[in-house]
């Protein structure tokens, strides 16, 4: 039974300061300071609960996406939460179609980071009053610009053979939980010393899970399903980031490949680095190294761009893998619909919340893609947890060439925080969105008066 009417929307501005040891660096974002712009939604209803939602961000941006979820509270408050997700489309379609703010979107940018902060709320307060069935889900889905590929019909159909071995699926979940992959060994800014000492304890800490065949490097032979494998050799994943100097990238994959050996597999992210023509010759000189991807290897809204490269990379057998910034579901479509990609990367921030998410998680199922979820950042792990193990439970009812990333910074400043064993996500078991932080840590990393920012940059003024 839903209930409450949204009396109150806090948003605060919470940053982690992570370039400071080159965290989560790359070939584009060379300082992020992990960050989450941070809703709290509180109801009239006497229950108390409350829902948390948070999109992530890179430092300042923060600034700006505040201001975008302030614009867009109007929608959300003083609104019966029923009301809210007994018409989840209209609602959606009324926060992405605000007559003065989509023009600075539409659906896309800082506006639709701030929609995900907003909805991803809505989730996590609907989630702990009550679950849903398949039609309510779909009921969720703003079809409108995908119908050419995927009518309600269609999706209904796909949640409907879902719900064939659910119950098994379920149960293997429980038991072995949704394979993870680390990228937290590799960052652009580790030196290779760094790098060889966080891919040696990565490598002892049982970042490891039974795998399938001799080799997982070739796209045709990919094969991972944990539970048939049981006493075979053991498997271990790797991304490694790449783009910014060839003879780096040469140095430092030789380096990650010679630790993990031949067998494991490794994966390669340029974060959008290169032309279409220049990812093809890199990759081709970075391919002795056996990647299995390389992730956003150009512009995110080049969907021709990456059809070329995923033709030219095939007989290699480098799949093209995107999505941390496909700003929503059309272009989702069009990369599915051009033979784009191999590996589908939705991201829980970036599009409209669980609602954008379905539509993709569908669409995918459909074109037969498999969807390996961007995680990581500050919250990303604890929200596309969710959404993966829906995945595997009722859309895709397969782990072949699945896996999901894992980033080991920053789950300590959650009240839900992911749990990981043997390299693999385990299903959370509290109701809601895992989207709660510690009031603790928002406090201390509110940007710019909690205690750590004042340090910090009172350091800078000396
Ligand atoms: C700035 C960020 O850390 C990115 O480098 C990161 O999201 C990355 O692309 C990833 O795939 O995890
Ligand atoms: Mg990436």
């Amino acid at each position: 039974m839903v209930r409450g009417r949204i009396c109150s929307l806090s948003v605060r501005d919470v940053r982690f300061p992570t370039s400071l040891g080159g965290h989560g660096s790359d070939a584009m974002h060379t300082d992020p300071d992990y960050s989450a712009a941070y809703v709290v939604l509180e109801t009239d209803a006497e229950d108390g609960l409350k829902g948390y939602g948070i999109t992530f961000t890179l430092g300042k941006g923060t600034e700006v996406v505040v201001c975008a979820v302030n614009a867009l509270a109007h929608h959300v408050l003083n609104k019966d939460l029923g009301d809210i997700v007994g018409d989840f489309r209209g609602f959606y379609r009324q926060l992405t179609s605000d007559g003065q703010l989509r023009w600075i979107g539409p659906e896309k940018g800082v506006v639709h980071l701030a929609t995900a902060a907003i909805l991803n709320a809505v989730w996590d307060l609907w989630a702990k009053q009550e679950g849903k069935d398949p039609r309510t889900l779909l009921s969720c889905i703003d079809f409108r610009y995908i119908t050419d590929v995927l009518t309600e019909e269609e999706a209904y159909e796909i949640l409907q053979k879902g719900q064939v071995g659910k119950k098994e699926r379920e149960g293997q979940m429980l038991m072995h939980g949704y394979p993870a992959y680390t990228t937290s060994c590799a960052w652009l800014g580790y030196s290779d010393d760094t790098l060889k000492q966080l891919c040696t304890e990565a490598l002892k800490a049982g970042w490891t899970r039974p795998a399938v065949g001799s080799s997982l490097l070739s796209l045709s032979c990919v094969n991972m399903d944990p539970w048939t494998s049981e006493g075979l050799p053991l498997d271990k994943w790797f991304k490694v980031k790449v783009g910014a100097d060839l003879q780096d990238d040469v140095r430092r994959c030789r380096l990650i490949r010679n630790m993990i050996g031949p067998e494991k597999t490794l994966m390669m992210d340029a974060n959008q680095r290169w032309d279409v023509p220049e990812a093809v010759k890199w990759m081709s000189q970075l391919a002795e190294f056996k990647p299995l991807w390389i992730e956003e290897p150009t512009s995110p809204d080049d969907i021709l761009g990456h059809a070329a490269i995923s033709k030219a990379l095939a007989p290699l057998g480098i799949g093209v893998a995107t999505g941390e910034q496909c700003h929503n579901r059309v272009i989702f479509k069009q990369l599915l619909q051009a033979k784009a990609l191999q590996f589908l990367q939705i991201d829980s921030c970036r599009l409209g919340s669980v609602n954008e998410n379905l539509s993709v998680l569908l669409m995918a199922k459909k074109f037969e893609i498999p969807v390996c979820p961007h995680a990581g950042g500050v919250g990303l792990c604890e929200l596309v947890q969710h959404l993966i193990i829906f995945d595997f439970i009722s859309v895709s009812a397969s782990l072949q060439n699945r896996m999901c990333e894992y980033v080991d910074h920053l789950h300590e400043h959650f009240r839900y925080p992911v749990i990981i064993k043997k390299a693999s996500y385990m299903p959370p078991k509290d109701a809601g969105y895992s989207t709660e932080m510690k009031e603790e840590s928002v406090k201390k990393h509110q940007y710019p008066d909690g205690e750590v920012w004042k340090k910090l940059l009172a350091a800078q003024e000396n």
